[in-house]
């Protein structure tokens, strides 16, 4: 894999906007407050994008797909993660990973990818796009569905409908975990069992409370939460139930220490390029990928290395520390 960096002023050498890009913007205009839509039409407009608009759960996936079939040469998302994975989708589905740059303008209520990729804000999100240098990332898949940030397994889908706002921006995907112990301090939790490319004949089986697999994003009991998102490999933390771990009350960053403590011998990690998850239960279980949840009995898991084409801000880590 090369160094996955781009020279974004080939043949521009004012090193402004490239006047042969073809720009659409797929917006949601529900996501976060809602409260940036004008803002976001006025600097789209100056930076030459066609903005295409949401009216509906799933369309960005359609009108992505549509730009990149018509030929554009830049997609924007914007919205929260789960407008960046509807976009996403779209690419996939119009086979356009490799020919089209994909833009972040963070419009959501966490916007934890954006962070992950040093985009600050919905200004800042379209300076990148101008000047940002670009990257070549990681993409998860489960299935043929694409995830940029994570795929969490064994959440309920009242768990992740019950998570404020407030506790998503704080703690991202964490605060679906803890509201899953307020609202289900009963759940024995999903028997799975996991084999990951590299031990398939080691597999892991055993009950599962929760099933974490980040790209953009890992899951340390503390600290810095950025993965990277050029190695080719997913971060896996598999999460048993601890007698007594009904987390009501604690402070937050405790909670999160407890859960996913490197210590703990209730949590299993693991660093592949692939895994396979196969749910024991009667049921089957849903997973969410960047917010957006699919269910299933069965799930390959993988990495799609240095597949989405991306610009990046100036806080942009590539190889954050482990
Ligand atoms: N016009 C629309 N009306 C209702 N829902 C929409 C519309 N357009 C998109 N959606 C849906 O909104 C959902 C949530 O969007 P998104 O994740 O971008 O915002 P958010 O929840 O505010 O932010 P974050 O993920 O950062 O917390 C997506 O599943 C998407 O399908």
């Amino acid at each position: 894999m090369t160094d996955g960096r781009s020279d974004l002023c080939d043949g521009r050498p004012d090193g402004g906007t490239a006047p042969d890009e073809t720009r659409v913007l797929v917006l949601n205009p529900t996501s976060g407050t809602s409260a940036h839509v004008e803002r976001i039409r006025t600097l789209a407009a100056q930076h030459g994008f066609t903005v295409q608009e949401t009216e509906r759960e799933g369309q960005a996936i359609e009108l992505a797909a549509a730009a990149a079939s018509d030929g554009a040469s830049v997609v924007a998302a914007a919205g929260g993660d789960g407008t960046l994975n509807e976009v996403v989708r779209g690419l996939v589905a119009a086979d356009a990973l490799g020919d089209v740059v994909f833009g972040v303008i963070p419009a959501g209520t966490g916007n934890n990818f954006a962070g992950n990729v040093g985009i600050e804000s919905v200004e800042h999100g379209f300076d990148v796009i101008e000047d940002g240098t670009e990257r070549d990332i990681d993409l998860g898949f489960a299935g043929d569905r694409p995830f940029l940030n994570s795929c969490i397994g064994g959440l309920t889908a009242q768990a992740s409908s019950e998570t404020t706002s407030e506790l998503k921006a704080d703690l991202g995907v964490v605060a679906y975990v803890l509201t899953m112990f307020r609202t289900a301090v009963d759940f024995e939790g999903t028997r799975l069992r996991i084999e990951t490319d590299e031990t398939a004949e080691r597999a892991w089986q055993g009950t599962a409370v929760l099933l974490l697999v980040g790209n953009g994003r890992r899951f340390p009991s503390r600290g810095q939460t950025q993965a990277d998102v050029e190695d080719g490999l997913l971060d896996v933390a598999i999460i048993e139930k601890k007698p007594g771990s009904n987390l009501a009350g604690l402070a937050r960053s405790t909670a999160r220490e407890r859960l996913l403590g490197a210590d703990a011998d209730h949590v299993t990690r693991v660093k592949t390029a692939g895994l396979t998850v196969r749910v024991l239960d009667d049921d089957p279980t849903t997973f969410s990928l960047d917010g957006e949840e699919v269910t299933a009995r069965e799930l390959a898991i993988e990495v799609s290395p240095a597949s989405l084409r991306l610009r990046v801000g100036e806080g942009y880590e590539p190889h954050p520390e482990g």
